[in-house]
């Protein structure tokens, strides 16, 4: 399910038709030093959007304050028109460090069976919902190994894994394929857009790399400039489904991951 965006492609305020999160004039400021101010953005229910920008630009900052995680200094963000306070139900959130984020000492199935006694599931429910996510990312067979018996990007699977048990509305991931190889980062990428696909679920990425970001993204969000602002919200107008050869070999994918360069080195 794709986001339905206006035509007006470049319009960061530009609405969408339903949205899941709204945005409305976020600031944030550590102490006197302002990072975030006036953004205002919607993200589509099914829509898969990544941010990107300059290190240090604040785009951690931002995620913390769209999960609920901080609280923003001005503004406020809205999860199915209701304001964030604290993390809420339907929201999922991935790290980067899969190797610190799972128990080492618990099982694959006891790694993402665990966070779900928070959620009110019942025994039997929250196996099944654990066992479910884990084969929505392929690891049926590894359920009773050790997070340290599996490669870098398995691992990320289960974290994967973990934050799909919720079911959740929208998964929010914060670089969560900057810890593995070139390879690995493309099938995790290729992985995430098929449950996306399957589960419609809303997806917010951050990532440093563009090409992933035009490659996995509906729309892409630029963040720039002393306080940071939206430089620029763009539309992804490749075709679907994307392929990792070939969507990359389009002239489309070119143009997009130079703009989406020009708007974060501001030149
Ligand atoms: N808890 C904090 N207290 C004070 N300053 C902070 C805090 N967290 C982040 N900052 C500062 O806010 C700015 C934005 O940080 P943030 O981590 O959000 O940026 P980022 O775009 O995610 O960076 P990177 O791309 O390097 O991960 C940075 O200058 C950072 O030093």
């Amino acid at each position: 399910m794709k986001a339905q965006t206006t035509p007006d492609t470049d319009a960061p305020g530009a609405g969408v038709t339903d949205p899941v999160m709204q945005v409305r004039g976020l600031g944030h400021s550590y102490g006197e030093r302002q990072i975030l101010k006036g953004l205002d953005f919607e993200v589509g229910r099914g829509e898969l959007m990544c941010i990107v920008g300059p290190s240090g630009v604040g785009k951690t900052t931002l995620l913390e304050c769209l999960t609920g995680l901080r609280r923003p200094s001005e503004g406020q963000v809205l999860f199915d028109g209701k304001r964030i306070e604290t993390p809420p139900r339907g929201l999922a959130i991935v790290f980067q460090d899969y190797s610190r984020s799972l128990m080492p000492w618990l099982s694959v199935l006891d790694n993402v069976v665990l966070p779900l006694r928070s959620a009110g599931m019942a025994k039997a429910e929250r196996e099944a919902a654990a066992r479910e996510a884990l084969a929505e990312v392929g690891l049926s067979d590894f359920t009773g190994s050790y997070p340290w018996q599996l490669s870098g990007g398995m691992q990320q699977r289960v974290a994967i894994a973990r934050a799909l048990a919720y079911r959740p509305a929208v998964v929010v991931m914060d670089e969560p394929f900057a810890s593995v190889d070139a390879q690995t980062r493309a099938d995790l990428e290729d992985l995430l857009l098929r449950v996306r696909e399957h589960l419609g679920i809303t997806v917010l990425l951050v990532t440093h790399d563009i090409d992933e970001a035009v490659y996995l993204s509906d729309r892409v969000l630029a963040l720039g400039g002393k306080p940071a602002g939206i430089r620029s919200l763009l539309t992804v107008d490749l075709p679907a489904p994307r392929e990792q050869v070939s969507t990359k070999a389009l002239p489309r994918f070119a143009e997009l991951r130079s703009q989406v360069y020009r708007l974060i080195r501001n030149v």
